[in-house]
Protein backbone atom coordinates (compact mmCIF):
# COMPACT_ATOMS: atom_id res chain seq x y z
CA UNK A 1 0.00 0.00 0.00
CA UNK A 2 1.28 3.10 -0.71
CA UNK A 3 -0.58 6.63 0.11
CA UNK A 4 -1.52 8.61 -2.29
CA UNK A 5 -2.51 11.83 -1.10
CA UNK A 6 -3.25 13.82 2.57
CA UNK A 7 -6.01 16.38 3.22
CA UNK A 8 -6.05 18.23 6.62
CA UNK A 9 -8.48 20.72 7.16
CA UNK A 10 -9.49 22.73 10.77
CA UNK A 11 -13.41 22.51 11.97
CA UNK A 12 -14.69 23.93 15.27
CA UNK A 13 -15.91 22.27 17.98
CA UNK A 14 -16.77 25.38 19.93
CA UNK A 15 -19.15 25.69 22.53
CA UNK A 16 -20.44 27.60 25.47
CA UNK A 17 -19.75 26.07 28.34
CA UNK A 18 -16.34 26.01 30.88
CA UNK A 19 -14.43 24.05 33.22
CA UNK A 20 -12.36 26.13 36.11
CA UNK A 21 -9.76 27.20 33.02
CA UNK A 22 -11.04 27.43 29.86
CA UNK A 23 -13.74 28.17 27.70
CA UNK A 24 -14.44 26.33 24.66
CA UNK A 25 -15.40 29.16 22.15
CA UNK A 26 -12.93 28.93 20.37
CA UNK A 27 -12.38 25.44 20.28
CA UNK A 28 -11.13 23.73 17.02
CA UNK A 29 -9.85 20.42 15.86
CA UNK A 30 -7.46 19.25 12.68
CA UNK A 31 -9.15 16.80 10.46
CA UNK A 32 -7.38 14.20 8.09
CA UNK A 33 -7.60 12.08 5.14
CA UNK A 34 -5.17 9.69 4.10
CA UNK A 35 -6.46 8.46 0.76
CA UNK A 36 -4.17 5.12 -0.49
CA UNK A 37 -3.87 3.20 -3.70
CA UNK A 38 -5.74 0.34 -2.51
CA UNK A 39 -9.31 0.04 -4.11
CA UNK A 40 -12.23 -1.73 -3.11
CA UNK A 41 -15.31 -1.49 -4.57
CA UNK A 42 -14.18 0.91 -7.30
CA UNK A 43 -12.86 3.23 -4.12
CA UNK A 44 -9.78 4.18 -2.86
CA UNK A 45 -9.41 2.89 0.89
CA UNK A 46 -8.78 6.45 2.85
CA UNK A 47 -7.94 6.62 6.34
CA UNK A 48 -9.32 9.11 8.96
CA UNK A 49 -8.05 10.77 11.89
CA UNK A 50 -8.88 14.40 13.94
CA UNK A 51 -7.39 15.49 17.45
CA UNK A 52 -9.56 15.14 20.14
CA UNK A 53 -10.56 18.16 21.75
CA UNK A 54 -8.75 20.07 24.56
CA UNK A 55 -5.95 21.15 22.68
CA UNK A 56 -6.45 23.68 19.63
CA UNK A 57 -5.97 22.52 16.34
CA UNK A 58 -2.33 21.08 14.24
CA UNK A 59 -2.93 21.59 11.31
CA UNK A 60 0.19 23.87 10.25
CA UNK A 61 2.48 21.45 12.11
CA UNK A 62 0.68 18.50 10.35
CA UNK A 63 0.61 20.59 6.76
CA UNK A 64 4.80 21.72 6.79
CA UNK A 65 6.51 19.10 8.84
CA UNK A 66 4.66 15.56 9.42
CA UNK A 67 2.88 14.86 6.21
CA UNK A 68 5.51 15.94 4.30
CA UNK A 69 7.58 13.30 5.75
CA UNK A 70 5.48 10.51 5.35
CA UNK A 71 4.36 11.66 1.59
CA UNK A 72 8.16 11.82 0.79
CA UNK A 73 8.97 8.56 2.62
CA UNK A 74 9.70 5.21 0.38
CA UNK A 75 6.66 3.30 0.26
CA UNK A 76 9.32 0.08 2.45
CA UNK A 77 9.94 2.81 4.89
CA UNK A 78 5.76 2.66 5.55
CA UNK A 79 5.38 -1.37 5.40
CA UNK A 80 6.11 -4.09 7.75
CA UNK A 81 7.88 -7.41 7.11
CA UNK A 82 4.43 -8.75 5.91
CA UNK A 83 4.05 -5.75 3.67
CA UNK A 84 1.14 -4.32 5.34
CA UNK A 85 1.00 -0.31 6.08
CA UNK A 86 2.97 0.01 9.63
CA UNK A 87 1.47 2.74 11.99
CA UNK A 88 4.73 2.48 14.25
CA UNK A 89 6.96 2.47 10.90
CA UNK A 90 5.21 5.74 9.78
CA UNK A 91 5.72 7.18 13.27
CA UNK A 92 9.65 7.02 12.90
CA UNK A 93 9.26 8.72 9.73
CA UNK A 94 7.04 11.63 10.78
CA UNK A 95 9.62 12.17 14.02
CA UNK A 96 12.78 12.34 12.00
CA UNK A 97 14.91 15.54 12.74
CA UNK A 98 12.61 15.68 15.87
CA UNK A 99 14.78 16.73 18.70
CA UNK A 100 13.11 15.17 22.07
CA UNK A 101 11.01 16.58 24.75
CA UNK A 102 8.59 20.17 24.28
CA UNK A 103 6.14 17.65 23.35
CA UNK A 104 2.82 18.81 23.60
CA UNK A 105 3.90 21.16 20.50
CA UNK A 106 4.10 18.38 17.72
CA UNK A 107 2.28 15.40 20.03
CA UNK A 108 -1.13 16.05 18.42
CA UNK A 109 -0.35 16.61 14.84
CA UNK A 110 1.42 13.18 14.96
CA UNK A 111 -1.36 11.63 16.53
CA UNK A 112 -4.35 12.70 14.00
CA UNK A 113 -1.66 11.08 11.42
CA UNK A 114 -1.32 7.78 13.42
CA UNK A 115 -4.99 7.91 14.14
CA UNK A 116 -5.57 7.51 10.21
CA UNK A 117 -2.59 5.05 9.79
CA UNK A 118 -4.15 2.96 12.05
CA UNK A 119 -7.53 3.19 10.39
CA UNK A 120 -6.44 2.42 6.94
CA UNK A 121 -4.18 -0.62 8.64
CA UNK A 122 -7.47 -1.92 9.60
CA UNK A 123 -9.75 -0.96 6.70
CA UNK A 124 -7.13 -2.86 4.18
CA UNK A 125 -7.57 -5.99 6.38
CA UNK A 126 -11.33 -5.37 5.89
CA UNK A 127 -12.17 -5.22 10.02
CA UNK A 128 -12.68 -2.98 12.73
CA UNK A 129 -9.94 -1.74 14.97
CA UNK A 130 -10.45 -3.16 17.82
CA UNK A 131 -9.83 -6.47 16.30
CA UNK A 132 -6.93 -5.26 14.46
CA UNK A 133 -5.49 -3.65 17.07
CA UNK A 134 -6.09 -7.50 18.94
CA UNK A 135 -4.48 -9.24 16.26
CA UNK A 136 -1.64 -6.96 16.50
CA UNK A 137 -0.81 -6.14 19.81
CA UNK A 138 -3.35 -7.68 22.11
CA UNK A 139 -4.54 -11.36 23.29
CA UNK A 140 -6.90 -11.87 20.33
CA UNK A 141 -9.56 -11.61 22.59
CA UNK A 142 -10.77 -8.19 22.84
CA UNK A 143 -13.61 -7.29 25.25
CA UNK A 144 -17.37 -7.00 23.67
CA UNK A 145 -18.06 -3.98 25.40
CA UNK A 146 -15.78 -1.15 27.14
CA UNK A 147 -17.08 1.02 30.52
CA UNK A 148 -18.07 4.25 29.96
CA UNK A 149 -19.11 7.44 32.15
CA UNK A 150 -20.50 10.68 31.05
CA UNK A 151 -18.54 13.55 31.29
CA UNK A 152 -20.55 16.93 31.52
CA UNK A 153 -21.68 19.04 34.45
CA UNK A 154 -19.83 22.08 33.01
CA UNK A 155 -20.30 25.57 34.19
CA UNK A 156 -22.59 27.85 31.49
CA UNK A 157 -23.80 31.27 31.88
CA UNK A 158 -27.43 30.94 33.81
CA UNK A 159 -27.06 27.14 34.64
CA UNK A 160 -29.27 26.31 37.74
CA UNK A 161 -28.75 23.37 40.15
CA UNK A 162 -31.70 22.16 38.80
CA UNK A 163 -30.10 22.64 35.15
CA UNK A 164 -27.11 20.30 36.24
CA UNK A 165 -29.43 18.04 37.88
CA UNK A 166 -31.65 17.42 34.93
CA UNK A 167 -28.07 17.10 33.07
CA UNK A 168 -27.09 14.54 35.04
CA UNK A 169 -30.66 12.69 34.91
CA UNK A 170 -30.54 12.92 31.14
CA UNK A 171 -27.21 10.77 30.99
CA UNK A 172 -28.44 8.21 33.18
CA UNK A 173 -31.60 7.79 30.80
CA UNK A 174 -29.29 7.34 28.14
CA UNK A 175 -28.01 4.64 29.60
CA UNK A 176 -24.88 6.05 31.75
CA UNK A 177 -23.92 5.06 35.37
CA UNK A 178 -21.26 6.58 36.40
CA UNK A 179 -21.17 10.71 35.86
CA UNK A 180 -18.52 13.78 35.79
CA UNK A 181 -18.99 17.21 36.71
CA UNK A 182 -16.61 20.11 36.68
CA UNK A 183 -15.23 21.62 39.99
CA UNK A 184 -13.25 24.49 40.93
CA UNK A 185 -14.59 26.97 39.06
CA UNK A 186 -16.78 28.68 42.29
CA UNK A 187 -15.85 28.83 45.97
CA UNK A 188 -15.74 25.37 47.89
CA UNK A 189 -19.01 25.84 49.19
CA UNK A 190 -20.86 26.49 46.39
CA UNK A 191 -19.23 23.43 44.53
CA UNK A 192 -20.32 21.52 47.78
CA UNK A 193 -24.06 22.34 46.82
CA UNK A 194 -23.82 21.39 43.11
CA UNK A 195 -21.66 17.77 43.93
CA UNK A 196 -24.55 17.62 46.91
CA UNK A 197 -26.86 18.12 43.70
CA UNK A 198 -25.40 15.98 41.56
CA UNK A 199 -25.33 12.72 44.05
CA UNK A 200 -29.27 13.39 45.14
CA UNK A 201 -29.69 12.06 41.29
CA UNK A 202 -27.60 9.61 42.26
CA UNK A 203 -29.77 7.72 44.83
CA UNK A 204 -27.30 9.54 46.92
CA UNK A 205 -24.35 7.18 46.15
CA UNK A 206 -20.66 9.03 45.47
CA UNK A 207 -19.09 6.85 44.43
CA UNK A 208 -20.64 6.74 41.10
CA UNK A 209 -19.74 10.55 40.52
CA UNK A 210 -16.15 11.75 39.56
CA UNK A 211 -15.10 15.56 40.08
CA UNK A 212 -12.55 17.56 37.45
CA UNK A 213 -10.84 20.71 38.31
CA UNK A 214 -8.78 20.81 35.30
CA UNK A 215 -5.29 21.65 36.92
CA UNK A 216 -6.70 24.73 38.56
CA UNK A 217 -5.69 24.09 42.54
CA UNK A 218 -2.48 25.01 44.12
CA UNK A 219 -1.24 22.44 46.92
CA UNK A 220 -3.60 24.19 49.30
CA UNK A 221 -6.45 24.49 48.09
CA UNK A 222 -6.13 20.78 46.82
CA UNK A 223 -5.83 19.37 50.28
CA UNK A 224 -8.76 21.42 51.53
CA UNK A 225 -11.11 20.29 48.75
CA UNK A 226 -10.03 16.47 49.68
CA UNK A 227 -11.07 16.92 53.27
CA UNK A 228 -14.32 18.36 51.98
CA UNK A 229 -14.78 15.30 49.24
CA UNK A 230 -13.83 12.33 51.30
CA UNK A 231 -17.27 12.59 52.23
CA UNK A 232 -18.69 11.33 49.50
CA UNK A 233 -16.51 8.36 48.35
CA UNK A 234 -16.17 9.67 44.77
CA UNK A 235 -15.08 7.70 42.08
CA UNK A 236 -12.26 10.05 41.70
CA UNK A 237 -10.82 13.25 42.15
CA UNK A 238 -9.88 14.91 38.89
CA UNK A 239 -6.57 16.78 37.28
CA UNK A 240 -6.27 18.36 40.93
CA UNK A 241 -3.15 20.75 40.12
CA UNK A 242 -0.99 21.39 37.02
CA UNK A 243 -0.39 18.30 34.95
CA UNK A 244 3.12 18.57 35.37
CA UNK A 245 3.19 19.48 39.23
CA UNK A 246 4.28 16.10 40.25
CA UNK A 247 5.06 17.01 43.53
CA UNK A 248 1.93 18.45 44.01
CA UNK A 249 -0.20 15.21 42.47
CA UNK A 250 2.65 13.12 45.36
CA UNK A 251 1.59 15.30 48.54
CA UNK A 252 -2.53 15.03 47.66
CA UNK A 253 -1.78 10.95 47.31
CA UNK A 254 -0.63 10.91 50.53
CA UNK A 255 -3.23 12.99 52.04
CA UNK A 256 -6.68 12.08 49.87
CA UNK A 257 -7.36 8.30 50.52
CA UNK A 258 -10.08 8.03 47.28
CA UNK A 259 -8.94 7.69 43.99
CA UNK A 260 -7.37 10.48 42.06
CA UNK A 261 -6.52 10.47 38.03
CA UNK A 262 -4.98 12.26 35.84
CA UNK A 263 -2.57 12.69 32.82
CA UNK A 264 -4.75 14.33 29.90
CA UNK A 265 -2.59 16.79 29.49
CA UNK A 266 0.63 14.57 29.29
CA UNK A 267 1.59 14.15 25.74
CA UNK A 268 4.61 11.65 25.82
CA UNK A 269 5.99 8.84 27.07
CA UNK A 270 8.51 10.46 29.13
CA UNK A 271 5.54 12.62 30.56
CA UNK A 272 3.48 9.97 31.99
CA UNK A 273 6.58 7.63 33.17
CA UNK A 274 7.52 10.91 35.24
CA UNK A 275 3.86 11.02 36.43
CA UNK A 276 4.45 7.44 37.62
CA UNK A 277 7.82 7.94 38.93
CA UNK A 278 7.11 11.45 40.89
CA UNK A 279 3.51 11.57 41.22
CA UNK A 280 2.43 9.54 43.84
CA UNK A 281 0.05 7.41 41.58
CA UNK A 282 -1.31 4.37 43.22
CA UNK A 283 -1.83 1.68 41.17
CA UNK A 284 -4.37 0.06 43.53
CA UNK A 285 -6.71 2.80 43.36
CA UNK A 286 -5.71 5.39 40.91
CA UNK A 287 -6.39 6.35 37.24
CA UNK A 288 -4.49 7.65 34.26
CA UNK A 289 -6.63 9.62 31.81
CA UNK A 290 -3.75 10.08 28.43
CA UNK A 291 -5.57 10.45 25.54
CA UNK A 292 -4.23 8.35 22.66
CA UNK A 293 -5.06 11.32 19.94
CA UNK A 294 -3.26 13.89 21.47
CA UNK A 295 -0.72 12.52 22.64
CA UNK A 296 1.14 10.96 19.37
CA UNK A 297 -1.26 8.33 18.76
CA UNK A 298 -1.52 4.83 19.80
CA UNK A 299 2.23 3.59 18.78
CA UNK A 300 3.20 6.41 21.58
CA UNK A 301 -0.03 4.73 23.70
CA UNK A 302 1.08 1.28 23.12
CA UNK A 303 4.67 2.35 24.78
CA UNK A 304 2.77 4.07 28.08
CA UNK A 305 0.70 0.80 28.57
CA UNK A 306 4.38 -0.97 28.41
CA UNK A 307 5.94 1.03 30.62
CA UNK A 308 2.52 0.74 32.87
CA UNK A 309 3.20 -3.04 33.09
CA UNK A 310 7.44 -2.56 34.30
CA UNK A 311 5.56 -0.26 37.43
CA UNK A 312 3.21 -2.66 38.19
CA UNK A 313 0.24 -1.22 36.70
CA UNK A 314 -2.85 -2.89 35.33
CA UNK A 315 -4.08 -1.71 31.83
CA UNK A 316 -7.47 -1.17 33.72
CA UNK A 317 -6.46 1.12 35.29
CA UNK A 318 -6.09 3.76 32.25
CA UNK A 319 -9.34 5.29 31.25
CA UNK A 320 -8.89 7.81 28.21
CA UNK A 321 -9.88 11.43 28.21
CA UNK A 322 -11.25 12.47 24.89
CA UNK A 323 -14.76 10.81 24.84
CA UNK A 324 -14.08 9.29 20.59
CA UNK A 325 -14.57 5.98 19.12
CA UNK A 326 -10.60 5.89 18.26
CA UNK A 327 -10.06 4.99 22.41
CA UNK A 328 -13.02 3.49 21.98
CA UNK A 329 -11.49 0.58 19.83
CA UNK A 330 -8.03 1.00 22.15
CA UNK A 331 -10.05 0.66 25.17
CA UNK A 332 -12.05 -2.91 24.27
CA UNK A 333 -8.63 -4.31 22.13
CA UNK A 334 -6.19 -3.59 24.96
CA UNK A 335 -8.43 -4.02 27.80
CA UNK A 336 -8.08 -0.79 29.37
CA UNK A 337 -11.04 -0.01 32.32
CA UNK A 338 -13.08 2.27 30.10
CA UNK A 339 -13.62 5.43 28.05
CA UNK A 340 -14.65 8.91 28.46
CA UNK A 341 -17.76 9.84 26.70
CA UNK A 342 -19.33 13.62 26.44
CA UNK A 343 -22.55 12.88 25.41
CA UNK A 344 -23.54 15.83 22.54
CA UNK A 345 -20.42 17.97 23.44
CA UNK A 346 -17.75 18.31 20.79
CA UNK A 347 -19.35 17.53 17.63
CA UNK A 348 -18.89 16.28 14.78
CA UNK A 349 -15.47 14.49 15.91
CA UNK A 350 -16.78 13.25 19.89
CA UNK A 351 -18.94 10.72 20.72
CA UNK A 352 -19.68 6.78 18.92
CA UNK A 353 -21.30 5.79 15.81
CA UNK A 354 -24.71 7.06 15.73
CA UNK A 355 -26.32 3.78 16.39
CA UNK A 356 -24.41 3.25 19.53
CA UNK A 357 -26.14 2.42 22.38
CA UNK A 358 -25.01 2.64 25.82
CA UNK A 359 -25.99 0.09 28.18
CA UNK A 360 -25.95 -0.09 32.33
CA UNK A 361 -22.98 2.19 31.53
CA UNK A 362 -21.27 -0.14 28.82
CA UNK A 363 -20.99 0.47 24.50
CA UNK A 364 -19.35 -1.66 21.92
CA UNK A 365 -17.16 -0.04 19.08
CA UNK A 366 -19.13 -1.74 16.66
CA UNK A 367 -18.16 -3.97 13.43
CA UNK A 368 -18.00 -0.50 10.43
CA UNK A 369 -13.92 -1.56 9.38
CA UNK A 370 -11.49 0.47 10.48
CA UNK A 371 -12.53 3.20 13.34
CA UNK A 372 -16.43 3.33 11.79
CA UNK A 373 -16.24 7.17 11.43
CA UNK A 374 -17.91 6.15 8.41
CA UNK A 375 -21.09 5.68 11.50
CA UNK A 376 -21.42 9.36 12.54
CA UNK A 377 -22.95 10.41 9.44
CA UNK A 378 -22.48 14.08 9.96
CA UNK A 379 -18.82 13.87 10.18
CA UNK A 380 -18.36 11.56 7.61
CA UNK A 381 -20.03 14.08 5.34
CA UNK A 382 -17.13 16.51 6.05
CA UNK A 383 -14.38 13.97 6.24
CA UNK A 384 -15.32 12.57 2.60
CA UNK A 385 -15.43 16.87 1.38
CA UNK A 386 -11.67 17.14 2.34
CA UNK A 387 -10.76 14.19 -0.33
CA UNK A 388 -13.37 14.16 -2.85
O1 LIG B 1 -13.00 20.25 30.09
C1 LIG B 1 -12.15 19.63 29.45
O2 LIG B 1 -11.13 20.16 28.93
C2 LIG B 1 -12.31 18.17 29.25
C3 LIG B 1 -11.80 17.39 30.38
O3 LIG B 1 -11.10 17.86 31.25
C4 LIG B 1 -12.15 15.99 30.50
O4 LIG B 1 -12.80 15.48 29.61
O5 LIG B 1 -11.76 15.38 31.47
MG1 LIG C 1 -10.43 16.32 32.64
Amino acid sequence: MRIVSAHAGTIPISSSMRNAYIDFSKMDCTILALVSDVVVDGRPLVGYGFSSNGRYNATAILNERMLPRLLDAAAEDLLDQEGELSPAKAWDVMMSNEKPGGHGERSVAVGVVDMALHDLAAKAAGVPLYRWLSDHYGDGAPDEDVFVYAAGGYYAPGKTLKDLQNEMRGFLEAGYEVVKMKIGGADLAEDLRRIEAVIDVLDGDGSRLMVDVNGKFDLRTALEYGRALDQYGLFWYEEVGDPLDYALNATLSENYRNPIATGENLFSLQDARNLIRYGGMRPDRDFLQVDPALSYGLTEYRRILDMLALHGWSSRRCIPHGGHQFSLHIAAALKLGGNESYPGEFQPTGGFTDDAVITRGRVAPGDLPGIGLEGKAEFYKILRDLHD
